[in-house]
């Protein structure tokens, strides 16, 4: 069925799957596309379209992505007013020459030959992002794409050809990046939060500017000093970026990881708004850094569990970071505020942010961290205290939660001997 349905068809793989195939990687989706043909020949051989008025398609069988060759021209800001054609007469290299980098423009021919126009081989082996033509100016959400190309692939030596960074920096500047809906900004630093190098992507926006469009409360870290004995690398945006790379490291691909990143992310943004006199101290940085944080997230539209576990390690890293010389009653109203009773998950999460803040400092990239093992520790005590023993012994209502409480920081107590 699919054979006779593809041999009257002119059908390319194009983008991700030639590339990550070449490359060696594994393949996860694949999409097409179709020279030489109409929308009402793609219906009449069995495909569904996808949009109403985008000649994309779904194969019958395997549902995968069959878009007609088409270029596009924009006319107007943002995803909207984009002029298509996609008449037969629409040959590959013009589809190819509409995409965003050339290593995602290299055409495979059912029988395997390559078709390569712009060159996306030689990048692929020379570890380069480089911008297929002018028109990747089209899209500007291509900038974070190509930010986020760069953090997915950096571990294999790619870098961002100076032409295109130059590029990118034209289309920030241009003002562009404004009209992006933040649905698409966030879809983008969501996956991008998910590679193997999330800290690239921020640092690749701001190399061509966009991390102060998109993210001034991030942005606004760089060039805030912090004390040299401690932070050997002194600047607070670098700090920040080298946290976020040992939280990625930390949580590999475990499923909460883009979250713990997130919060990794916003864990100093406080340190932006210290009065200058206190510098390099920022007292007070973990409750100075909620509002940045909550106004990121409202612009970004971020989902509530990113915003909510980020809020909770600006407010209390420090607590962790000082665990030894708290007292039992500050440990328990540090767990209630966690909500760790029911949501544990809440407090590993915190862990890992922390020790990804202490290892991400110049020369400390390997550093042990016991207070995360003795916030556990503590967690375990009070978790063990017997509510069901509470109730039994006639406590009665709010008594209850106090009992709760005293018991807990007991347990603690004993705990730290
Ligand atoms: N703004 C965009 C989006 C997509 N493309 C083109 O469409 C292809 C498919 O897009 P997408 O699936 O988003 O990216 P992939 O490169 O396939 O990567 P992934 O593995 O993440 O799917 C890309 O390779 C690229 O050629 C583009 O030029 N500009
Ligand atoms: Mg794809």
């Amino acid at each position: 069925m699919i054979k006779t349905l593809q041999s009257q068809l002119e059908i390319y793989l194009v983008g991700g799957a030639v590339r990550d195939q070449l490359l060696g990687l594994e393949v996860k989706d694949r999409d097409w596309v179709v020279v030489g043909s109409t929308p009402q020949h793609m219906l009449a051989q069995g495909y569904r379209q996808v949009g109403q008025d985008f000649p994309v398609f779904l194969h019958p069988e395997t549902q995968e992505e069959y878009a007609l060759a088409r270029t596009e021209r924009k006319c107007g800001h943002g995803y909207q007013g984009f002029a298509v054609d996609f008449t037969p007469g629409i040959s590959l290299e013009q589809d190819l020459l509409r995409r965003d980098l050339t290593i995602n423009a290299i055409a495979q021919r059912l029988d395997g030959e390559l078709i390569d126009p712009y060159h996306g081989l030689q990048d692929l082996q020379n570890r380069t992002l480089r911008h297929v033509s002018a028109a990747f100016a089209e899209d500007p959400l291509r900038v974070l794409r190509v930010a986020r190309f760069h953090a997915r692939f950096a571990h294999l030596g790619f870098k961002i050809a100076a032409e295109t960074l130059q590029l990118m920096q034209q289309i920030t500047q241009s003002g562009e990046l404004d009209h992006l809906t933040p649905e698409r900004v966030w879809l983008e630093t969501e996956k991008a939060l998910k590679t193997a190098s999330p800290q690239v992507y921020f640092q690749s926006l701001r190399d061509c500017g966009a991390l102060a469009r998109l993210f001034p409360e991030v942005d606004a870290l760089f060039g805030i000093p912090n004390p040299p004995q401690h932070h050997p690398e002194i600047d607070s945006g670098i700090h920040t970026l080298m946290v976020l790379e040992q939280a990625a490291k930390l949580t590999g691909d475990q499923t909460d990881a883009a979250s713990i990143r997130f919060a990794a992310l916003c864990h100093d943004l406080g340190k932006a708004r210290t009065p200058a006199e206190n510098y390099p101290h920022h007292y007070g940085h973990e409750q100075l850094g909620v509002p940045p944080t909550i106004e990121l997230c409202r612009r970004l539209k971020v989902p509530n569990h990113y915003q909510q576990l980020a809020v909770l390690c600006c407010r209390y890293h420090s607590h962790i970071h000082r665990i030894q010389v708290l007292k039992a009653s500050t440990i328990v109203r540090l767990f209630d505020s966690l909500d760790v009773w029911r949501k544990p998950q809440n407090l590993n999460a915190l862990l890992t942010v922390c020790l990804a803040d202490t290892r991400g400092r110049l020369g400390f990239e390997h550093s042990d961290y016991p207070q995360a093992d003795l916030a556990r520790q503590f967690y375990q005590r009070a978790v063990a205290v017997d509510v069901q023993a509470i109730i039994a012994a006639g406590y009665q209502k709010q008594q209850i939660r106090e009992q709760l409480t005293l018991q807990r920081i007991k347990a603690i107590s004993a705990a730290k001997g």
